[in-house]
């Protein structure tokens, strides 16, 4: 792995079930995201997104393969990885100030409490949250519940921040808004981020690069270097280059039906 990639996954395999009942989701996936990249991945429903994310977040054991983060292998879950769920994963029982600092105390930062308020501070105010320090969750709407999710993994300090459909219990608009908060925070700290998403606009106007999945067993189909830099605001979506690209990516996924289950034998 070179120096700058912070996470390298290679000829990952991953299946689930036993003996003639296993059923192999990933085969041979290999994927690599330098040092504050924003790489999405999208797929058809069932390829294998969220099984590719939680063997980097170190949730389940590959067959086959190895992930490396930050230059180390993984073998369970830790403080270099962070996730976002789609689910607003907050603590309901900690005001939005003190699910942040919960974040601090997990990563880098522990042995410093000045330093964790100074951090404290700066997410909720990069996240549009200081107004709402003081608040529990369930006083707070689903999009800004999830500000709090993500302020808190950026708080962590994490190698590499993993997100999973966050936006997807989301209606529209508050979802463009989101996408809009997480454009901001990464202008601000280019953090490296792996994203699942099921939208490909979504994914072309976030991400540094957008990985294609295939259907189940999945591969990679192709990998998209997505080109606006910063010239990544609302109105690019309007554009020929990217309507040109989104139709590109539909197209890749709409050819992938997926297939009949791949099962293996004992
Ligand atoms: N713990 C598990 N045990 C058994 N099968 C599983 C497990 N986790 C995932 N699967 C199966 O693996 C396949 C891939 O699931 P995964 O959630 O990774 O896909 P996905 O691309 O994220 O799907 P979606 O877009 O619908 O969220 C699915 O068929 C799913 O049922």
């Amino acid at each position: 792995m070179t120096a700058s990639m912070d996470l390298d996954v290679r000829d990952l395999s991953v299946g689930f079930g036993r003996g003639s009942r296993r059923v192999s989701v990933l085969e041979n996936i290999s994927v690599s995201v330098a040092q504050g990249e924003f790489v999405a991945i999208v797929g058809p429903s069932g390829s294998g997104k969220s099984t590719l994310l939680n063997a980097v977040a170190g949730f389940l054991s590959p067959d086959g393969g190895t992930v490396e983060v930050g230059g180390e292998p993984v073998t369970g879950p830790g403080p270099s990885r962070c996730v976002v769920f789609q689910e607003y994963a907050v603590f309901p029982w900690l005001t939005v100030e003190r699910n942040i600092g919960f974040g601090t105390r997990l990563g880098a930062w522990t042995g410093d409490p000045a330093r964790r308020t100074e951090i404290v501070d700066r997410y909720l105010d990069l996240m549009g949250l200081t107004a709402f320090r003081d608040a529990l969750p369930k006083t707070l709407s689903g999009g800004m519940r999830q500000r709090v999710a993500i302020a808190r993994a950026y708080a962590v300090d994490p190698t590499i921040l993993l997100m999973d459909e966050p936006f997807a219990a989301l209606d529209a608009q508050t979802r463009e808004h989101m996408q809009e908060a997480l454009l901001d925070i990464s202008r601000q700290e280019h953090r490296t981020v792996l994203f699942v998403t099921h939208q490909v606009e979504e994914a072309l106007y976030l991400a540094d690069r957008v990985v294609v999945m295939g259907a189940r067993p999945a591969r990679i189909q192709e990998v998209v270097d997505v080109p606006w830099g910063d010239r990544r605001d609302h109105d690019i979506k309007l554009t020929d280059e990217f309507i040109g690209l989104r139709r590109h990516v539909e197209h890749l996924l709409h050819d992938t039906e997926p297939q009949a289950t791949n099962e293996r034998t004992p």
